[in-house]
């Protein structure tokens, strides 16, 4: 294996988790634990280098094929489309996508085109759309909770993981949207053209996963 792959990381809440795995998984990751400024990190014993990114930027590189890999939230493959593969759900990174409305709201009782705020404009849309309703979609770039108590919007769809943001900002959750975890993405055409180093590190990730079992 002679060809070096680069993956991008979503920085935040999956960067701590992607790193352990990939530990787990026998890759020497103390560069990317100890970052400093820097974004692009060799693994000094396998053929990989991490770059550290936005998770829609994740995207945006793999769709590119300027990494061959990437991790990212099903979140944002939902909202940015997917001309890539989709080869592994990582088990980490566990949360929905919810409908939620201010405590008290009929949110389905009025004939008004509700106004729904989120970061995720595509997601609410396509579910609007499967329900046959017309809505009118505010796209907010987070905290998104304040818009119905601003009274900018009748409900939201965000993600919601232990319920806490929702509760402390007197909204409920009243319809789930999606479930959501880490994925593991792959470039179309770095599968065909780096198969056999691909293959060895998506089965060193299913061996850890399936040990995880
Ligand atoms: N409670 C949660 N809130 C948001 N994302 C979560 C949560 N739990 C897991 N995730 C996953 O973590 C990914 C990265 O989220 P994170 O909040 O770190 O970055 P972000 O959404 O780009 O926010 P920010 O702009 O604040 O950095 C999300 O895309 C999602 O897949
Ligand atoms: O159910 P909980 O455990 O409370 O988590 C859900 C909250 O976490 C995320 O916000 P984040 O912290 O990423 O900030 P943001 O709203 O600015 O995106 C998400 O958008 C919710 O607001």
């Amino acid at each position: 294996m002679s060809e070096r792959l680069r993956i991008a990381l979503t920085k935040g809440r999956l960067q701590d988790q992607s790193v352990e795995l990939f530990e787990a998984m026998g890759l020497d990751c103390t560069p990317v634990r100890h970052p400093g400024r820097r974004l692009v990190h060799a693994i000094p014993n396998y053929p990989l280098d991490a770059v550290l990114a936005k998770a829609p930027d994740v995207i945006t590189y793999v769709e590119h094929g300027v990494c061959d890999l990437g991790i990212a939230g099903k979140d944002t493959i939902l909202e940015q489309g997917k001309s890539f593969y989709e080869v592994l759900d990582l088990g980490f990174g566990k949360c929905r996508f919810a409908l939620a409305v201010k405590q008290g709201t009929d949110f389905y009782g009025t004939y008004k085109t509700r106004r729904i705020a989120t970061k995720y404009p595509n997601v609410a849309r396509k579910f609007f759309e499967e329900k046959g309703m017309d809505v009118s979609i505010i796209k907010i770039e987070g905290s998104v909770e304040l818009a119905p108590i601003l009274d900018l919007a009748d409900a939201i769809v965000d993600i919601v993981e232990t319920g806490v943001t929702l509760r402390e900002n007197g909204l409920i959750p009243i319809e789930d949207v999606a479930q959501v975890s880490a994925r593991l993405i792959v470039n179309t055409a770095s599968m065909k053209l780096h198969k056999a180093v691909i293959d060895d590190f998506i089965s060193r990730c299913e061996q850890e996963l399936e040990r995880r079992r």
